[in-house]
This record gives C-alpha cells, sequence and structure tokens, in this order.
C-alpha cells in the first residue's frame, strides 16, 4: 500500500446467491481522488459498491480502507468507520424534512449534539437551497434538491470516502451539472468519492481515474483522461463513430 492509498480493492467477487455478478475486480483508489467507475446497463457497478460498503458479502477477495481490512464487515461498521454509500435513487424518507434527514446523518456519531450546528452549516454552505427549504418534506423537493439531500446526509458523518451511486439519474442536465460541479469542490475539500455513472463522458471529465466495468470485469482502467480517450471505449460508450481503422481491424 503506498501512503496515499485510501482504498484498496483485490480479486473482489460477488453475487446473489449462485450468480456471481462482480468477478475478480481489483482497484485502488487514492485520498482526495474522484475514482469513476462506468459501463453499461448490468455491468456490475452498483454491485460492485454493495460489495465495498458491507451490503453484500464478497464470494472472494478483500476490501482495504486505510490499511483495515473491512471484508465482510457489516454496513454500520463500514460507514462508522468512514465510508458512506449513496444509493441509486436517493432513498431518502418521505414523511421526514430535510432538517431532520441532516440529524439523522448523525445517527450514532458520538458528540453529535455538539457537532450538528456546524455540521449543518457545512452542508448548507455547500448547498444552499437546503438552508432554504429545512422545513420541508424530503417527498416534496425536486429530484435535484433529493440528490443534494443524499449526498448532505452522508456528508454530516464527515466521512473519509463516498460511494455515489448514479447521482444523475432522472435529473435535467443543468442541474446534473450543479451535483457534479458540489463533486467537484468535494474533491477541493480532500474528499474522496468512488462515483458510479451511466453518463461515462461527464464522469470522466470530472473524475482523475476510474475504471470501465462489462459482464462484472474491469475492461479497462486508467486515468479518466486516458479512457476517455481509448478509441475502443468511445466507440462503445461515448457515441463515437467507427473509424475507417477501427472496422479495417474487426
Ligand atoms: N438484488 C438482485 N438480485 C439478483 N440479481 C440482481 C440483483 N441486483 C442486480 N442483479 C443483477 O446483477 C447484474 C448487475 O446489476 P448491477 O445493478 O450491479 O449493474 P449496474 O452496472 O449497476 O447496472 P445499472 O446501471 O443498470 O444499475 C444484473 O444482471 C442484474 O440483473
Amino acid at each position: 500500500m503506498t501512503a496515499e492509498e485510501l482504498i484498496t480493492v483485490s480479486g473482489l467477487s460477488s453475487g446473489y446467491g449462485a450468480v456471481p455478478v462482480v468477478r475478480s475486480v481489483d482497484f485502488t483508489v487514492r485520498t482526495g481522488e474522484i475514482f469513476a467507475v462506468v459501463g453499461g446497463n448490468g455491468a456490475g457497478k452498483t454491485t460492485l459498491l454493495s460489495t465495498i460498503s458491507g451490503l453484500l458479502r464478497p464470494t472472494s477477495g478483500s476490501v482495504r480502507l486505510s490499511g483495515t481490512d473491512i471484508t465482510g464487515w457489516s454496513p454500520e461498521r463500514v460507514v462508522a468507520h468512514g465510508l458512506v454509500h449513496i444509493p441509486e435513487g436517493r432513498r431518502l424518507f418521505t414523511g421526514l424534512t430535510v432538517a431532520e434527514h441532516l440529524r439523522l446523518g448523525l445517527w450514532n456519531v458520538p458528540d453529535r449534539r455538539g457537532v450538528e450546528r456546524e455540521r449543518t452549516e457545512r452542508v448548507v454552505d455547500l448547498f444552499p437551497v437546503l438552508g432554504e427549504r429545512m422545513d420541508a418534506y424530503a417527498e416534496v423537493l425536486s429530484g435535484g434538491e433529493q440528490q443534494m439531500l443524499a449526498i448532505g446526509q452522508a456528508l454530516m458523518r464527515e466521512p473519509r470516502v463516498l460511494l455515489l451511486d448514479e447521482p444523475s439519474i432522472g435529473l435535467a442536465p443543468v442541474i446534473i451539472q450543479r451535483v457534479f460541479a458540489v463533486v467537484d469542490r468535494l474533491r477541493a475539500q480532500n474528499m474522496t468519492v468512488i462515483l458510479v455513472e451511466q453518463r461515462v463522458g461527464q464522469a470522466l471529465a470530472l473524475a482523475d481515474r476510474g475504471l470501465v466495468m462489462r459482464h462484472g470485469r474491469v475492461e479497462a482502467a486508467g486515468s479518466a483522461a486516458e479512457l476517455a480517450e481509448d478509441p475502443a471505449l468511445r466507440v462503445a460508450y461515448l457515441g463515437a463513430a467507427v473509424s475507417g481503422d477501427q472496422r479495417s481491424k474487426e
């Protein structure tokens, strides 16, 4: 492990019942990086995140966080160790307000009353709209506001790593840009983010490094710039036309 390596995933495999989905995945994420996990529908991206955060038990392989082997830990223990997973679809409580969701983010945090005010202010600084809607119920928020609340709730714990699953889903392009801009600001604060996205181009434009998943395996990995320039990936995921050169190789 190098000094700056925060997450090390080695030979990780998992699935549902007897059905294997994630197959021997390896990668590392450094402190302060945005690491994109991209790929098509059903490639296994969400399953990979769930295996890292303890929602699913791996069938083999390991996950290390800051050198500690967290493989097979319960989700609660993983969260307490500083890794928070924001699932696809936000998963908010319709009958709770913005303020209540933020408070809930402090569940199990030592001295939560002592830190609540300062942490809420930090979240509102990132998402001013939440400050204006503290007493609104989650169900009346727009999709973008709900995504901001889901991220804000996770940030109340001051995690070391955020796993962010498809934050763009169901959002208008201008709102997606706003959410991605916040992820960019989090990087400036040295937060580490693993970002799962189907919007491959936008995710790679934001990320430092990443990997492409296909059929549960790593199809390609490297710097986000390298991945975005890879001719085969551009054709498969970025809507580029197949060039004459590529056609002649097939
Ligand atoms: N709870 C589940 N039980 C059984 N199979 C599942 C379950 N969740 C996902 N799968 C299957 O696992 C495979 C990978 O799904 P996963 O959601 O991890 O892919 P993904 O890359 O995140 O795709 P998407 O972008 O569409 O969410 C798919 O074939 C899916 O049908």
